[in-house]
This record gives C-alpha cells, structure tokens and sequence, in this order.
C-alpha cells in the first residue's frame, strides 16, 4: 500500500476492505492525524489542550463511548496531553472498534477545542505501555 510504513494487522474477523479504506482516512500519511504501532496492530497520537480541566473533559467524553463500544484505550494523561492507542486484544490486532474510536476521538476533540499536538514522546507512551503491562489480561471474553 503507498504511503504506508507499517502494514496493518487486523483482528479476526475483520472485514478488511472496508476497514482498510476507514483506516486510511485516519492516518497521517494519509492526511489523518494517527499512526500505525510498530506491529501495524494499533493506532495511537497525542491530543492536546489549552488546560487540565479541557483534557479531563475530553478524556471524560472518550470513557463514555468505551462503555457505549465496550472497548477501552491505552492511553496516558500528563496535565494537558493524552495519549491515545487503540488495539484490540481479543481477537488481537486493529478491529472496527478501533478504527470507530479513533475517529470519534478526532471528532470529540475538535469539540474540547483540540490545539495542535506536540510529537508523541517516549515518556508519555511508556506511561501507557507499563499501564497495559499492570492491568493485566482484561480483554478475554468471560465464559
Ligand atoms: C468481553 C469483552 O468484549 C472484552 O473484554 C472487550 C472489552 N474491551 C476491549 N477493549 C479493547 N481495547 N480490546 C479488547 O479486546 C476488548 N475486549
């Protein structure tokens, strides 16, 4: 695919053609704002805003549509950035689900008054990734 430095990796059960052609539209090499993790199983990006207070909201705003979607992020907050990554763990790889949160992502921001991003730093993904590491396996399905 032209443009594209990692291939995705999707979930099974995906529908590829459809989620290659949303995918796109969210990417930054496409004109979007996220970018593939290094295993091409998720999307992750920094949001920023003027205040603490404007980030809480939106981070408040996002948790609402993961209960509504039942699927949660891997993100991390320090004062006004979020890091944001969506992946699914179960089946493991980028679902619809992702691709739908991320977007609703871009759309909530703009509504919180988003500013532009810095670059995403080490510290504040590593922040995210011992998070994942210490919650544990929260994704497989109960029976
Ligand atoms: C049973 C239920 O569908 C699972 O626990 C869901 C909940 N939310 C989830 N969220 C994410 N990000 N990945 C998952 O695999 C996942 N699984």
């Amino acid at each position: 695919m032209a443009g594209l430095q990692v291939s995705p990796r999707f979930s099974k059960g995906t529908d590829e053609a459809t989620a290659l052609s949303s995918l796109q539209s969210l990417l930054s090499s496409e004109g979007g704002r996220w970018t593939l993790t290094s295993e091409g199983e998720g999307l992750e990006r920094s949001f920023k805003f003027k205040t603490f207070a404007k980030t809480w909201d939106f981070m408040t705003a996002v948790s609402l549509q993961c209960k509504v979607k039942n699927h949660h992020p891997e993100w991390s907050n320090v004062y006004n950035t979020t890091f944001i990554r969506w992946t699914t763990h179960n089946p493991k790889g980028l679902s619809t689900k992702d691709l739908e949160l991320a977007s609703l992502c871009d759309s909530i921001a703009k509504d919180f008054g988003e500013v532009e991003p810095e670059p995403v730093t080490c510290e504040i993904r590593n922040l995210a990734d011992s998070a994942t590491v210490s919650a544990g396996d929260c994704c497989t399905p109960k029976k």
